[in-house]
């Protein structure tokens, strides 16, 4: 079972134009209102696959009853909170542009972080294989929340997969004991503070990110696929190119597919590029099922050439 934490879920709201034009009337062609928010997104993606999963997250207001009404059947623990779930947008173009205003979400009450975290507490005492901790944190959470998850899950014995950036993930990777974390290409370099435009900077960052106690890293690199970094190894990934639909939830399907099966590094590996490429070409927020994953199209590269572009895979 694979428990996940989404501290700030959302209801995402797509809207699909022709092209984004700023400051012009433009014609939307369809809408959508989905369940949104990353471990939320992993756990309706291994649903979706037969893993068992369960999700723990706050939920509070009109934009709570939405999200829970969207949920439909997915295991769940609702932390009830004072303030509203958020509302985030995407809008996306006809040749795939994905343009995305994530709100800041409703503030949480010391008790209710508490809460939150008591739930993840009760859930982790049942043993699930892996628990993903996942999303930016709302206001008033402070940011050693994902430090504090990491602990929790030590002390039960299970391993965390952490998806988050910024503060929180600076504060978590450097605290370490991190079975997995997946941060993209953009939140590698935020985190060690400088550009990584070759595999082998990417892995270097990688490396420095495992000294500080943790144990592999997953490097999603969007259209250029993504590099898995462990103590011993390196592989490389890509899927091939698909007409890009949405971009959103490509990363949360990524680690779903990654955390699907027990099996070696490199068909994790496998996994999780071939469902993050299916969700690209999927609309909104819409998490692949196991028909649009093409597996077989993904061919890890072992120990990939450090000189390579990260710009020309
Ligand atoms: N434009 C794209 N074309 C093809 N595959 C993509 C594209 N964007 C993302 N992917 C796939 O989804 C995975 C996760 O995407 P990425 O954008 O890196 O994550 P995040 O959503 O966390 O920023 C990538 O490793 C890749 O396999
Ligand atoms: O918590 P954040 O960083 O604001 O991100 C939340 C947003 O990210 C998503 O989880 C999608 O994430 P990915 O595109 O990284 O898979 C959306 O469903 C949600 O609106």
């Amino acid at each position: 079972m694979i428990l996940t934490l989404t501290p700030n879920p959302s209801v995402d709201h797509t809207l699909e134009v022709d092209s984004l034009v700023r400051g012009e009337v433009l014609r939307v062609h369809a809408t959508r209102a989905q369940a949104g928010g990353k471990g939320v997104n992993v756990s309706r993606a291994l649903l979706g696959a037969g893993v068992p999963t369960r999700a723990v997250l706050p939920v509070g207001g009109g934009g709570g009853a939405e999200l829970t009404s969207l949920l439909g059947d997915l295991p769940r623990v609702a932390v009830p909170i004072d303030g509203e779930t958020r509302g985030n947008v995407t809008v996306t173009e006809a040749d795939g542009t994905t343009t995305k205003l994530n709100a800041a979400g409703p503030a949480l009450s010391a008790e209710e972080v508490e809460a939150l975290l008591a739930a993840l507490d009760d859930e982790l005492s049942r043993s699930p294989d892996w628990v993903v901790a996942s999303g930016s944190l709302p206001a008033g959470v402070p940011d050693d929340l994902y430090v504090r998850v990491a602990r929790l899950a030590a002390s039960y014995g299970v391993p965390l997969a952490l998806d988050t950036s910024g503060a929180p993930l600076a504060a978590a990777a450097a605290a370490g004991s991190i079975a997995l974390l997946k941060p993209n290409h953009e939140e590698l370099s935020a985190l060690v503070d400088r550009a990584l435009p070759t595999v082998g900077t990417v892995t270097e960052a990688a490396r420095e990110v495992l000294s500080w106690g943790n144990e592999a890293v997953l490097v999603t690199l969007g259209s250029h696929g993504a590099l898995l970094v462990t103590g011993q190894d390196v592989f490389w990934a890509r899927g091939p190119r698909v007409r890009t639909r949405s971009t959103v939830g490509a990363g949360d399907s990524a680690l779903a597919g990654f955390l699907s099966r027990e099996d070696t590094p490199q068909e994790r590996l496998r996994q999780a590029v071939a469902w993050g490429t299916a969700a690209v070409a999927l609309p909104g927020t819409t998490v692949p099922q196991p028909d649009d994953v093409a597996t077989d199209s993904v061919s890890p590269v072992t120990e990939p050439d450090p000189l390579w572009r990260i710009e020309k895979l």
